[in-house]
């Protein structure tokens, strides 16, 4: 119970409700056993009056006032059912929520590697199926056990009352009924973890088939994807079955348990009956309702049982998670100023999974409002600098400074805001082209998406559309061409206005001219703020302030276009040969 110690703090935050749930339970268990007695009390009065006759009038009108009794009993008890589901219920359905944000915000505050050590799957995992174990010991865990407690105590009180040795036989076969549903429960959670396994195995064989639809149908693969599903569905229904054959036994166990306890009671109660030890019939009456009242609860005792085993584990997992410190940290609380000047010293950086050192002993610095263009052969380092500037990873050696000051004392929000970013591989949301421009600034007004859109020379693709800006895209923007998802992408970094624009190689899926016009519009929008731009063209490095090439983690460049065009090199060589091609595009 140690690790569910952790859903302390959320029952203390909603206490009120848990105590008025409990009340609740134990009411509304009081009301409902009025029926037995009440059942007993109309064996009771037939009897006398069988005995020792009397007008009728009095007796009906004597079983009348117990009829609504029980009537009234049972309405009163339903009622109560209700508020019990709805306090306890309802508590443990806030927990969930509350747990849910609280591993969804730990995962938004992790840094990229954590997400790299763990899978994706699991990481949803965690915030899913975990979370739902734990709230069923949230809430019917808790609700069943206070039931059957209470229903116990009170039920026994009232047997032992009518008949001790009644009782004891009565009871007898409850704790065997309560071992077998444990087992059995355990051996239906084993099997449904199974089963669980086996149906997201299913779910991403069928989520990568369809996202890769365009490569199995272009290499004519389709009947092997099927055989592939086939068998995995197999696999599933197999485990399914094997379930399936477990779970048959709960019902049938439980009928024969409570079979055998009603057998006892007529017969011991029988007994007992003829030898005089018990005044009347209803006596059994009563008992035979009360074994009925008891067998389920005694039933979830099991069954709750391994709801908390369960819940135990799953909330271990979680807080593996939650205990895990984030690699970048917030060390500056107080708001800070971000101006564009930006400076590497030595820097040097290795990948922490891959032991790659994708940095050695970088130094370049640019001032606010100029432009500096990266080239390099791919896997040279280009895209790491500029996640080391939104500090996604903190380096091993050498430093980065912003206006002076080292980005890890620089407040970490404040940095991130003040940076626009256009990935490599642009990532669009699952919702509507204006609400992805507009993720760049939430305050946006539609001219305003409308103006980035144009700067990034898409506005023009996105009007066409029947739908205009509130086309919606598709995963990952899949009704939008490369080039179209490159330039929303860059229209989203556009409308943030941020001081530091970061360029990664965005524009390779657009054509050189369509690249001019936005690299043109980029120079207007980026005045007074400092741009990056990660290439493998010329094109659109040559009008940067500065241009630097990288190789294998080094900088063997540095200058801008008129130096660099005229230097042995990297850049005078990439140059020539573009400009021929250039050439012989134009006369074809
Ligand atoms: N997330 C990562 N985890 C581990 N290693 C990485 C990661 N990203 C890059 N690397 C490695 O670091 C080196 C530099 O990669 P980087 O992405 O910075 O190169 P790049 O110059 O931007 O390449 P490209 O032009 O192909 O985009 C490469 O050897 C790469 O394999």
């Amino acid at each position: 119970m140690k690790e569910l110690q952790h859903l302390n703090k959320y029952f203390f935050k909603y206490k009120t409700h848990l105590v008025l749930g409990v009340i609740i339970t134990i009411v509304a268990r009081i009301f409902l056993l009025f029926t037995p007695r009440y059942v007993k009390k109309i064996f009771i009065i037939i009897e006398n009056y069988i005995k020792d006759g009397g007008a009728e009038t009095t007796i009906k009108s004597e079983l009348t006032v117990a009829i609504l009794y029980i009537i009234g009993a049972a309405i009163i008890g339903g009622i109560l059912t209700f508020f019990m589901r709805q306090t306890i219920i309802n508590v443990s359905r806030y927990i969930e929520y509350d747990l849910k944000n609280e591993v969804y915000g730990q995962y938004q505050k992790l840094s990229l590697n954590f997400y790299k050590k763990n899978r994706t799957g699991d990481l949803m995992n965690r915030i899913t199926e975990d979370v739902s174990r734990v709230r069923m010991y949230v809430g019917p865990a808790i609700m069943y056990s206070i039931n059957t407690f209470t229903l116990f105590v009170i039920v026994i009180i009232y047997m032992l009352n009518a008949s001790p040795k009644l009782t004891l036989f009565t009871v007898l076969p409850l704790p065997i009924l309560s071992v077998i549903i444990y087992k059995l429960s355990k051996e239906i959670h084993k099997r449904s973890t199974i089963v669980q396994e086996y149906l997201s195995k299913l779910s991403t064989f069928t989520q990568e088939s369809f996202s890769g639809i365009s490569v199995i149908k272009a290499y004519g693969i389709e009947p092997q994807t099927s055989v592939n599903f086939k068998a995995l569905a197999l696999e599933s229904k197999e485990k399914q079955i094997d379930l399936t054959k477990v779970q048959a036994w709960f019902f049938p166990m439980m009928i024969l348990l409570i079979g055998a306890s009603n057998l006892l009671v007529i017969y011991i109660g029988g007994m007992q009956y003829i030898n005089g030890e018990i005044e009347s019939i209803g006596t059994i009456a009563e008992f035979i309702i009360y074994v009925n009242m008891l067998t389920w609860p005694v039933a979830t005792v099991g069954w709750v049982t391994s709801i908390v085993q369960q819940a135990e584990a799953s909330q271990k997992r979680i807080n593996e998670f939650l205990k895990i410190e984030p690699e970048i940290k917030n060390n500056c609380e107080t708001h800070s100023e971000i101006i564009g000047n930006i400076a590497f010293k030595e820097v040097y950086f290795t990948y922490d999974d891959t032991n790659i050192q994708a940095l050695k002993g970088i130094s370049f610095d640019i001032k606010e409002g100029e432009t500096l263009a990266i080239l390099g052969k791919t896997g040279s380092g280009k895209s790491t600098i500029l996640d080391l500037i939104g500090r996604l990873y903190d380096i091993d050696k050498g430093s980065i400074l912003i206006n002076g000051i080292e980005i890890s004392q620089l407040n970490l929000t404040d940095l991130r805001n003040s940076i626009g970013y256009v990935p490599q591989d642009a990532f669009l949301f699952s919702d509507s082209i204006k609400t992805n421009i507009k993720f760049g600034n939430q305050n946006a007004t539609d001219e305003d998406v409308i103006e980035a859109a144009k700067h990034a020379q898409v506005h023009k693709n996105i009007i066409k559309f029947s739908k205009g800006y509130n086309t919606i895209l598709g995963e990952r923007g899949i009704t939008l061409s490369g080039g179209q998802k490159q330039r929303v992408s860059i229209a989203r970094a556009i409308i943030k206005k941020p001081k530091i624009l970061l360029f990664d190689d965005c524009l390779s899926a657009v054509d050189t001219e369509t690249e001019e016009k936005i690299l043109k519009n980029l120079n207007k929008v980026s005045k007074g703020r400092t741009a990056i731009i990660v290439s493998h063209r010329v094109s659109s490095a040559k009008n940067a302030n500065k241009i630097i090439v990288l190789d294998d983690g080094k900088i063997v460049q540095e200058g801008n276009h008129d130096t660099l065009v005229n230097i042995e090199g990297y850049y005078k060589h990439l140059y020539e040969k573009q400009l021929s091609e250039t050439a012989s595009n134009t006369e074809q």
